[in-house]
């Protein structure tokens, strides 16, 4: 309550053009209209692949009727176009958010044109930050130029506090010595269920299935399986490293990673079509939980980020029982730990779901609240 009070009485009025209207971008609609009165925030826009609406005063839309106004909307999208349109809304006292929704490249590649234009942008979208070095740069140079923010904690570990407690502590002046962790919900959540150390257990397509329809995967979830996701979240953290931030030129390709992906399914256009044959190579997995058990051992998917030796990489490990990636973590839990000079030997250590539509959301508000 104290926090809603705090920004009702801010004066600053923010417009906000949402682009994805999907799992998380549909939960962030809804949080944003619930938000209580009254509220600085104003939704001028929303977009899909399909159609779009706009209106520079604010939609008059409810939780309840958005999607349908939408689909309806006989106005079709055009990014370069709302960049116009929302360029001339920014004046002082009267921001103006993009907030990107989607999992796309293209309107990833338009951040810098976005912030230039004095547009904030905030997103759950991982592409921008863990796509080649130019790009990276080319929003940080953006957003220097106009004072308009780039703001992306909800691209690792979804609404917990991972990128600002990495950002806090360089800006500190602390030194990070390594990063590791379980970065992965849809990872997490496999192995939590599929390997607990004993004897048998679900098979391992039956896990992918169910963390898809809890919407911890990607738009396709062998973006998820193929380590690309886990390898994207160790870029984007390895670029708040000062030592590291120019390492990965070319981006997440440039981790070591670990694909859980068969070989005869890397073609998989759809995520339907990659769920449906994913049982055929149940019998592979089955044998590697079988040879960890063997060894009291659980597998988990995990990711380091080793500052000295600049080792950045992603790959499926096996753990004693007793480790705490085997007994802390639980549903889409991430664990990472920060270690660092100031914290010694015991490491700082963010916990908890790190993927879902509704702690996904979260993230994405509260990047919208430090604006106001
Ligand atoms: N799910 C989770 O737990 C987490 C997700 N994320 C990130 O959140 C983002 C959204 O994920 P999620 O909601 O699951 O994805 P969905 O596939 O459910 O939604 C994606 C949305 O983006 C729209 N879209 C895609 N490309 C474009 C484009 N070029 N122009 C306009 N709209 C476009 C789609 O339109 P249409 O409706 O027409 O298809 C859809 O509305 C992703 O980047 C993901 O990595 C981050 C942390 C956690
Ligand atoms: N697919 C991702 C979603 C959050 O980033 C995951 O499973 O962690
Ligand atoms: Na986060």
């Amino acid at each position: 309550m104290a926090l809603y009070s705090t920004v009702s009485n801010s004066p600053k009025l923010l417009r906000i053009a949402i682009v994805g209207v999907g799992l998380v971008g549909g939960e962030f609609i809804n949080q944003l209209l619930r938000f209580p009165a009254p509220s600085p925030f104003r939704i001028v826009s929303l977009t899909s692949t399909k159609t779009t609406l706009f209106s520079p005063d604010g939609l008059h839309i409810t939780t309840s009727g958005w999607k349908s106004d939408l689909t309806q909307s006989g106005l079709k999208p055009d990014l370069t176009v709302l960049t116009r349109e929302l360029s001339s809304l920014v004046k002082p006292g009267q921001d103006v958010v993009l907030v990107d929704n989607t999992s796309s490249n293209v309107v990833a590649a338009l951040y810098p044109r976005f912030l230039r234009a004095g547009i904030h942008v905030i997103t759950p979208n991982k592409k921008a930050f863990s796509s080649e070095l130019s790009l990276y740069e080319s929003i940080l140079s953006a957003s220097l130029e106009s004072g308009a923010r780039f703001l992306s904690e909800a691209t690792v570990g979804a609404g917990l506090p991972i990128v600002s407690t990495l950002k806090d502590l360089v800006a500190t002046g602390d030194k990070v010595t390594k990063i590791e962790g379980v970065f992965s919900g849809t990872m997490s959540y496999i192995f939590n269920e599929f390997s607990t150390g004993k004897e048998g257990g679900p098979s391992f397509s039956s896990v992918v299935r169910i963390a898809r329809e809890k919407g911890y995967t990607e738009p396709h979830p062998a973006d998820d399986l193929n380590g690309a996701d886990v390898a994207r979240k160790l870029t984007i953290l390895s670029r708040y490293i000062p030592s590291l931030r120019s390492a990965l030129q070319d981006g997440y390709q440039s981790v070591h990673t670990k694909s859980l992906v068969p070989a005869e399914l890397e073609g998989a256009e759809t995520g339907d079509e990659f769920i449906r044959r994913l049982p055929e190579f149940d019998a592979q997995f089955d044998k590697l939980r079988a040879d960890a058990s063997e060894e009291n051992m659980v597998l988990r998917f995990a990711g380091v980020i080793d500052v000295k030796s600049g080792l950045i990489k992603a790959d499926l490990e096996k753990y004693p029982v007793t480790h705490p990636f085997a007994t802390a973590l639980g549903g889409s839990d991430n664990i990472v730990m920060f270690h660092t000079e100031r914290y010694g030997a015991r490491p700082l250590v963010v916990q908890g779901a790190g993927a879902g539509a509704a702690v996904t959301a979260m993230g994405v508000m509260s990047d919208l609240l430090k604006l106001v």
